[in-house]
């Protein structure tokens, strides 16, 4: 085996680009971040609302002069008829245009919106794909799914909001009150001032509501993680009958859930009973002053019915306007509640310098190494060992004394906090992530595989296999007859996790799907403990050569699996306290020799039966 050092150069087959495009970690940036997506889409969208809404808020103007022109004369006269066509032809202009501008800026938004909502999964897909193992072991999967969910369609409803409610809300104010103005100047500020105060309130009211839409939608969160936390053991549960039990866990979350929901519902209703109680004043106010104002001759008969119905108009938009604050700060919560919990900084990202190094040799290095999942209570301190290019290495050891913390730092699960893990000569923290998992590969002790076909789940090792590939990899791990053996053979789907198939079988499917990946090293954390003997025997053959050329780590329970390794690693709380051959470690006497006399039915004794 050639010990050649690593190289600079692409890894052997394509992956993602480890390179995650940073996000805003605010909740409104982040919503402005995804406008530049379809930036010319909602540029038209917010033509075309305007256009729909200025057609809109003309039409009582348009009124107004058809009313002045019937109330002209007591009686109907060519003239007046004659004087009647303008208005008339204005008003069924404007709204036929309300009804075309109107439709198209809803057309865009059915366009705009699935896909946008589509973009948002997507990049916080990507986003999520590389938090480290950590941020996954300290969250429900869920709980995850369901804020990814929640924050693609937060996302588009806030937008929404601000395009198709908001903005034409803003443009009937605004044109409102300055037609009210020509009409009657006291009458136009008597109407901007209560507008001013109104949305002002209300912005500020309706601010406060968001933390109270924070809280409810990461309880909405926590109670979908509990129930998929739960679905996913429901066999566990079946086997304690804890149905009732886990019901009852439910019902706790639902109870929190529930008091997020009343705190934020309540508060939002007492904002609507200031919103409406205030537009009901006005209401009144509005006609009692236009009325005064047309008894006193200062305005008259149009202008009465265009202030009126303008008036009206106002009071409507500022209470929509107020109802719209509430709602778009519970989609700003929803939202919030994703971005906090998703964009987060990644713990593991590949340095600036990271190369794409191409493992050749397979040599291994922990050189003076301390970390901890906790670093208060390290689990190794100072770890230095060599594992050569090729060689092939037990890991044994009590339960707890390290050996899946070291493949979990040597596939770089974690990074460490002191000292380095080099392959080739390369720290692994050098490396891209992809290249470095390109070129390491795990068969886990339970293997966990996709709800898909095996074809695919077996296929996943290489993804430009060919069908013929993936069968003479299937194969050679001793999982073809048994595939066959289905009605659908290959295209057979495997249930979640795979739970289809039995522990030996998915094992079997991990072991054909690294066959394909043929990378330079290899970790076994006991690949073959759900055989039975007999496959047991052939899968190690088949091992054997598979193991061929590589540099080859198992983490083992049963000492008869490593005995013929090259090479032997005893662990004790988190130090390698022997190392050597089987044959040199029994000769020793020591804590191998230990383990291997008192290893009961195969497996090792714990260390309190040990001691
Ligand atoms: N994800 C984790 N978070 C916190 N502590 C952990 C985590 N995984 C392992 N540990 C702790 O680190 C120490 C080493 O555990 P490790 O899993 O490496 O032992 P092991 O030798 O592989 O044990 P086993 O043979 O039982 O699998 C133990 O004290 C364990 O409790």
């Amino acid at each position: 085996m050639s010990a050649a050092g690593p190289e600079d150069g692409p890894a052997p087959s394509s992956g993602v680009s480890s390179g995650v495009p940073a996000l805003p970690a605010t909740p409104l940036r982040f919503i402005l971040h995804f406008v530049a997506s379809y930036p010319w889409w909602y540029l038209a969208m917010l033509l075309f609302e305007t256009a729909n809404v200025t057609c809109g808020i003309l039409l009582p103007y348009a009124l107004g002069r058809i009313v002045k022109g019937v109330t002209a004369s007591p009686v109907a006269s060519p003239a007046v008829v004659d004087a009647l066509h303008g208005p008339l032809l204005l008003f069924v202009a404007l709204c036929a245009g309300e009804l075309v501008f109107g439709r198209i800026a809803g057309g865009i938004q059915i366009r705009i919106g699935p896909r946008q909502r589509q973009n948002v999964t997507r990049t916080l897909f990507h986003y999520l794909q590389h938090h480290s193992h950590r941020y996954f072991s300290n969250s429900f999967a869920g709980s995850l799914a369901h804020r990814v969910s929640e924050t693609a369609l937060g996302v588009v409803q806030a937008l929404w909001s601000l395009l198709t409610e908001f903005w034409p809300i803003a443009i009937v104010l605004t044109v409102s009150i300055v037609l009210m103005s020509r009409a009657h100047v006291q009458l136009g500020l008597f109407v901007s001032l209560w507008a001013v105060l109104f949305i002002g309130l209300s912005y500020l009211l309706a601010r406060r509501s968001r933390p109270l839409a924070i809280n409810a939608s990461a309880a909405r969160s926590d109670t979908t993680g509990k129930v998929v936390d739960s679905v996913t053991n429901l066999s566990s549960t079946r086997l304690f009958a804890r149905l009732g039990f886990e019901r009852q866990l439910l019902d706790e979350a639902q109870v929190t859930e529930m008091a997020a929901l009343r705190l934020s519902n309540r508060y939002n209703e007492r904002v609507r009973w200031f919103q409406f109680g205030a537009a009901a004043v006005l209401k009144a106010g509005i006609l009692y002053y236009a009325l005064t104002l047309w008894s006193r001759g200062e305005i008259g008969v149009g202008d009465f019915v265009m202030a009126v119905s303008l008036g009206l108009m106002i009071i409507n938009e500022a209470r929509n306007l107020s109802r719209r604050f509430l709602e778009f700060f519970e989609y700003i919560g929803n939202v919030a509640n994703g971005v906090h919990s998703i964009v987060q900084p990644h713990e593991l990202v590949d340095a600036p310098g990271a190369v794409a190094a191409r493992v050749r040799a397979g040599r291994i290095e922990f050189r003076d190494v301390a970390f901890g999942y906790d670093p208060a209570r390290p689990v190794f301190d100072g770890l230095n060992v060599t594992v050569e290019a090729g060689q092939r290495v037990g890991l044994v050891g009590f339960s707890g004394s390290g050996k899946s913390t070291f493949v979990n730092l040597l596939l770089r699960l974690y990074d460490v906090q002191r000292g380095a893990v080099l392959v080739d000569g390369v720290d692994v923290r050098g490396m891209t992530q992809d290249a470095l998992h390109e070129q390491l590969s795990l068969i886990p002790q339970d293997p966990s595989l996709f709800h898909r076909s095996l074809m695919d789940n077996i296929r996943y090792g290489r993804l430009d296999a060919s069908d013929d590939e993936v069968m003479a990899a299937a194969a050679q791990a001793h999982a073809h007859a048994f595939i066959m053996q289905a009605p659908e053979a290959y295209d057979a789907m495997v249930g979640e996790r795979g739970v289809k198939l039995s522990g030996g079988q998915r094992q079997r499917i991990a072991i054909a799907r690294v066959i394909l990946k043929n990378a330079p090293v290899l970790i076994l954390d006991e690949a073959t403990s759900s055989l039975d003997s007999v496959t047991e025997d052939a899968i190690q053959t088949t091992l054997e050569e598979v193991m061929r050329g590589k540099t080859v780590i198992v983490v083992a329970h049963r000492l008869s699996t490593i005995a013929h390794l090259d090479r032997i690693l005893v662990f004790d709380e988190g130090r390698i306290v022997e190392d050597g051959s089987h044959q040199a470690l029994l000769a020793r006497r020591g804590v191998y020799w230990q383990l291997w006399s008192r290893q009961a039915g195969g497996f090792l004794p714990d260390r309190r039966a040990a001691s």
